[in-house]
């Protein structure tokens, strides 16, 4: 038989068990959607019943109804490509693996979900340690139809003489393929060195590294999905947040996880970690690493002692005829005395107004022969009303923002900084807050979560009937595991916050130290070390080498820009070449965008998939302003730090040394920009020596 007719053949062996596994789904569909029937039918019923009864019924509905749901729901995500392996061992056994476990009427299995401990040969058998996998066959297909087959021959000598071997390797087929606006599906292609840390222990730390595209982001999202259906009763419960670096990327991994069958995930960015703020802007480089630093901390914790502007700074109160009055100088020594107690701001109220009241009685009590007693003059004065009025507006209930509000002013922010910061990083912060109506930046979020902390929670006004849930997370420590991707990038102010919501949790924490763009990694190092746990929690290391992403000549060159300072093992090996060099462009100043206009056009019309045009921050808007015209929708213009753990088909970079200025970490973010391009990589630059 021919090459063809042969993998027809396969093919044809292949959809007969697809067909089966679908007459089977539908069946289960059926099911499912009796089950809700007759659960809706039970609530109906139960109206008139006894209440005890009643409320028996209406859960065992409600179990019914949910469980039915879930099902119908898991079916829908998974049924494109819901069979992509399949194993044959030595034993002639044959195994189909896919998204879901499905079994047939008689409990046989018809496909083993791929989380499940059967599948991992699927994944992990390779020719030096075959595990009795004689042929391993990645099934591709669109709808219910199998479209192609690849196979890799594990055992030769254990081949049947009948058993067929067609295709060249799943993986390769795979990278060549144009990416879509969704991440790619790994799923059926996850190489060894990936599903080792997947499949790791939930406990404790787990940290995957390795370079720019050894697929950190996909595996940390696959080992999510395999968390959950491992230990779903620790992880479904209380949840599993993502974070990552912007919402751009969190809207694009999001595509990812639900289309796995999972929802208890939360995904949020690092200026959406507090509730109720959604933050999107970036701050200078120079701004962002003081916003950042430890230092901070001492910064905010003198700045909520300073009295609010707004603050009466005398206290004058007529007490049986007799003037009593503090002065500015005696407030502020009660404000000291206060903020010297045990209780947060927002909840030390009542000790401000025990305080002035004994402050008062002191006043009083000097005078010599004072009409009345200690105890007299605290219960009468303790229920007046305009004391009241005064201890409200002295001593307000404060938000983070409006802490953060006051310190736009200089005088007030030097005052916070002490000796903490200097002159110039004062007027920098400053000029930051000065102006906060387009709300806070990404990096202030951090510092808000810190003042929540700070200022502690208001008193709880009762919740009227109807007020909404407070959101989950509200209670920061709640997650039974935390996944931090890009977490080079988190600065030490970022891992206090990040760190409080898993006081109780397990982590995955996936970085690349090259690609950071944090200026002091010591002090990132101790705060991520003390959010994990601390020393002592356990902790396991998988380092990721292979580059799937970039051809083998893009890697090449961005290897160039940080051969000097990262090891030889931080950097990995890509292992596809296309023959295309990247190409660089040289061009005068003045004609820069038009040149990035026609590398764009060019672009679009070599590759199927998307076009990136990576600039400098001071550079985007005048890029995005010149590609506007280009009317495609496969476009999109980002700055260098936006464009990290994204990728596009092809990429026009426009002026590259500017990324280097722009930061603090020297070729770091230049190097993130290099290595988004999967086919080809256009630069375009006024330096005719570059990249030298
Ligand atoms: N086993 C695999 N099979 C097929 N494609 C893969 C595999 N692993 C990774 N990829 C692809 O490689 C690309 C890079 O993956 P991913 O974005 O997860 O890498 P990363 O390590 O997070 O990169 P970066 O550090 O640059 O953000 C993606 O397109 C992903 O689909």
């Amino acid at each position: 038989m021919s090459e063809t007719s042969v993998r027809e053949a396969e093919i044809a062996v292949e959809q007969k068990h697809l067909d089966v596994v679908y007459a089977r789904v539908a069946e289960i569909r059926d099911d499912a959607e009796d089950m809700r029937t007759k659960g809706d039918q039970l609530a109906h019923g139960a109206r008139n019943e006894a209440v005890f009864e009643q409320a028996a019924m209406l859960f065992e509905r409600d179990v019914m109804v949910r469980h039915a749901t879930q099902i119908l729901r898991t079916l829908d995500a998974e049924h494109e490509g819901l069979v992509f392996g399949r194993l044959d061992s030595t034993t002639g056994e044959t195994q189909y693996v896919g998204r879901l476990g499905v079994r047939d009427g008689n409990f046989d299995n018809l496909v083993t979900d791929w989380r499940a401990p059967a599948a991992a040969p699927f994944y992990q058998a390779t020719a030096e340690h075959p595990m009795d996998v004689v042929r391993r066959r990645v099934i591709r297909s669109t709808g219910k139809q199998v479209v192609d087959i690849d196979d890799d021959l594990l055992m030769p000598d254990a081949r049947a003489e009948s058993m067929a071997v067609v295709g060249e390797g799943a993986l390769m087929a795979s990278l060549t393929r144009a990416r879509g606006e969704n991440m790619r599906d790994i799923i059926a292609t996850i190489q060894k060195e990936q599903d080792v840390a997947i499949r790791a222990p939930w406990r404790g730390v787990t940290e995957i590294t390795g370079g720019p595209g050894t697929g950190k982001t996909a595996v940390a999202l696959h080992r999510v999905a395999y968390l959950l259906y491992r230990d779903r009763r620790r992880m479904g419960g209380s949840g599993v947040l993502v974070v990552g670096p912007s919402p751009a990327f969190t809207s694009y991994i999001s595509r990812v996880l639900p289309s796995m069958g999972e929802d208890s995930v939360e995904l949020r960015s690092l200026g959406e970690v507090l509730d109720g703020v959604k933050a999107v802007r970036n701050d200078s480089a120079e701004v962002a690493a003081i916003k950042g630093s430890l230092r901070m901390r001492r910064v905010l914790k003198r700045a909520i002692r300073d009295a609010p502007a707004d603050a009466p700074d005398e206290l004058r109160i007529v007490y049986k005829g007799q003037v009593l009055k503090l002065d500015a100088r005696e407030l502020a020594g009660v404000r000291r005395a206060v903020h010297n107690g045990r209780r947060p701001p927002n909840q030390s109220r009542v000790d401000a107004a025990e305080a002035l009241l004994e402050a008062l009685w002191r006043k009083a009590d000097s005078f010599g022969d004072f009409p009345a007693t200690r105890a007299e003059l605290l219960t009468d004065l303790g229920e007046r009303l305009d004391f009241h009025r005064f201890v409200v507006v002295w001593w307000q209930l404060l938000t983070p923002m409006d802490v953060l509000r006051s310190l736009g002013e200089r005088r007030r922010l030097a005052a916070a900084a002490g000796k903490v910061l200097t002159k110039r990083e004062v007027d920098l912060l400053a000029a930051s807050w000065s102006d906060l109506s387009a709300g806070p930046s990404v990096a202030d979020v951090a510092l808000l979560d810190e003042l929540r902390i700070l200022l502690g929670r208001p008193p709880r006004r009762r919740r009227k009937h109807g007020d909404p849930e407070p959101p989950r997370g509200s209670n920061y420590d709640e997650y039974a595991h935390i996944v931090v991707d890009e977490a080079q990038d988190l600065s030490p102010m970022q891992w206090r916050m990040v760190g409080r919501r898993g006081r109780y949790a397990s982590w995955t924490v996936v970085g690349d130290p090259v690609q950071s763009s944090w200026p002091d990694p010591e002090e990132a190092r101790r705060a991520r070390t003390a959010a994990l746990g601390g020393p002592t929690t356990e902790h396991r290391r998988f380092a990721l080498r292979t580059n799937y992403r970039n051809s083998a000549e893009i890697f090449a060159l961005a290897h160039k820009v940080v051969a000097d300072i990262a090891t030889p093992e931080e950097l990995p090996h890509a292992v596809r070449s296309t023959g295309q060099e990247p190409q660089v462009t040289v061009v005068p100043q003045d004609t820069l965008m038009s040149a990035v206009v026609d590398a764009v056009r060019t672009l679009l019309a070599e590759v199927q998939g998307t076009v990136g045009v990576i600039t400098s921050t001071s550079r985007v808007e005048a890029a995005r302003a010149a590609v506007a015209g280009v009317d495609d929708d496969r476009v999109k213009v980002v700055d260098g730090l936006e464009s990290k753990g994204l990728e596009y088909d092809a990429v026009v970079l426009a002026e590259p040394t500017e990324l280097i200025t722009e930061s603090l970490t020297g070729p770091r973010t230049l190097y993130v920009a290099l290595t988004r391009a999967t086919q080809r990589l256009t630069v375009v630059t006024t330096n005719p020596t570059w990249p030298t």
